[in-house]
């Protein structure tokens, strides 16, 4: 990653592969909820919802972050609910087909978090979406 340069998605860590298990759209538990938020730092949990508040610098930022999460939401079959309020944005993740949490939730919460470390440190400020 070259600073100053837009950032390319596909250099994201990947989720981790600790939770990966034969079924990631499962429901989990209330204590495998509480074991693995423990594990992530800054989000919150709300009605089987994990919440994560950023602050960016002005609207182009938040709009230009929200457009990072576009690739990762795509490979994983998983969306965010994204609210935007000039510069914060915020990120609702649940898996609705399910009514509540499951390991996808948690796999993309864990890539945002990445996301947004890398996007903060970019002068850039913007991701390029790998068009393969
Ligand atoms: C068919 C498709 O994969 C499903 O509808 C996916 C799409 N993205 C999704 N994203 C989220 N957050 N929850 C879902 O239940 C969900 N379902």
């Amino acid at each position: 990653m070259t600073v100053g340069q837009p950032l390319l998605v596909s250099e994201i860590p990947v989720p981790s592969v600790q939770y990966s298990e034969t079924n990631p759209n499962r429901r989990l538990s209330e204590a495998e909820i509480t074991q693995r938020l423990q594990q992530l730092s800054g989000w919150k949990l709300e009605n089987q919802t994990l919440i994560y508040t950023h602050t960016f610098n002005n609207f182009i930022e938040s709009v230009n972050f929200i457009n990072c999460l576009v690739e990762p939401a795509e490979k994983l079959g998983h969306h965010p609910d994204i609210s935007v309020s000039y510069n914060k944005v915020k990120i609702s993740l649940t898996t609705h087909d399910q009514g509540g949490l499951t390991s996808l939730d948690f796999q993309l919460a864990e890539t945002i978090s990445n996301l947004i470390n890398t996007f903060s440190e970019t002068s850039g400020k913007q991701c390029t979406i790998n068009p393969s």
